[in-house]
């Protein structure tokens, strides 16, 4: 896979949780180096959506997807793709933070270790390099092998950032990052997401609007697993096409 190639395309996807029509045929084509906020009431699919571009769901008895997701051009799920590599190029991060009971810099180099990297030097400038492109170095430069479960929860997640970046990933996949974070730590999440978008082809999901129109380029509403709108996000807010949507991002359901 190639590392600038990393736009993103769903080509009539469908995908089922056994007798479940979970996704409804999506096509979408996301731009590489932007943000894409995937919004839309509970339980219409976004989470769904977004796994399958790191092969999550494959975990899941009873799941499967009918259709291609393409990233760069490749088809991730045809039978010669290795799962472990494809998720050395897209990274995840998940809502509530969760480092592992370990150091700070043991999260960090834990996906490189998995690897096989065992020079120090190696390591230790990859930690020093995630945790800074995290925003997180600062805060804990002279804490390093203290334990990750003694941060703070929006410490926590920008080291769970800082692990995800760790392994070179060209996509960053994030279901709800900040949900669980207060203000200030929401603010540095959408910042850092912000400046990642430079280096990273990233895909967020969130229920809050105001952080979809902050932090992304494009925004995709769902509504019962089928893709209802995908704008560029000022134009999805301000002049969305469906009615749908329009009742969605005003607050009238969901
Ligand atoms: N493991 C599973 N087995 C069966 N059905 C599932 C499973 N996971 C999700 N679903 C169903 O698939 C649909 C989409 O779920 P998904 O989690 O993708 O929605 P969502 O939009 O991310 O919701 P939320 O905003 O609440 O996180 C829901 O109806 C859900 O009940």
């Amino acid at each position: 896979m190639s590392k600038t190639a990393s736009k993103l395309e769903a080509i009539d996807l469908n995908a089922y949780y056994g007798d479940f029509h979970a996704l409804k045929n999506i096509n979408i084509d996301m731009e590489e180096k932007a943000v894409t906020a995937f919004i839309g009431p509970s339980g219409c699919g976004k989470s769904t959506f977004l796994r399958t571009f790191n092969r999550m769901n494959d975990y899941i008895e009873g799941f499967r997807v009918e259709g291609q997701i393409l990233i760069g051009g490749q088809d991730i799920y045809q039978k010669n793709v290795r799962v472990d590599e494809l998720r050395k190029e897209v990274g995840m991060v998940f809502q509530k933070p969760n480092p592992f009971p370990k150091s700070i810099y043991e999260n960090v180099v834990y996906g490189l270790k998995i690897q096989g990297i065992k020079k120090k030097s190696v390591l230790e400038e990859a930690a020093e390099t995630s945790l800074k492109r995290a925003a997180l170095w600062d805060e804990v430069k002279d804490k390093l092998h203290k334990s990750a479960l003694a941060l703070s929860g929006g410490q926590q997640q920008r080291l769970c950032i800082a692990r995800a970046l760790a392994i070179s990933p060209s996509v960053l996949l994030m279901d709800e990052p900040a949900s669980a974070l207060d203000p200030i730590s929401t603010a540095k999440v959408e910042e850092l997401i912000y400046e990642l978008k430079n280096d990273y082809t990233i895909v967020i999901v969130t229920h809050n609007m105001q952080q979809a129109g902050r932090v992304s380029d494009s925004t995709a509403f769902f509504y019962m697993g089928e893709l209802v709108e995908y704008a560029k996000t000022k134009t999805m807010f301000t002049s969305p096409k469906d009615n749908r949507t329009q009742n969605y991002i005003t607050g009238r359901f969901g």
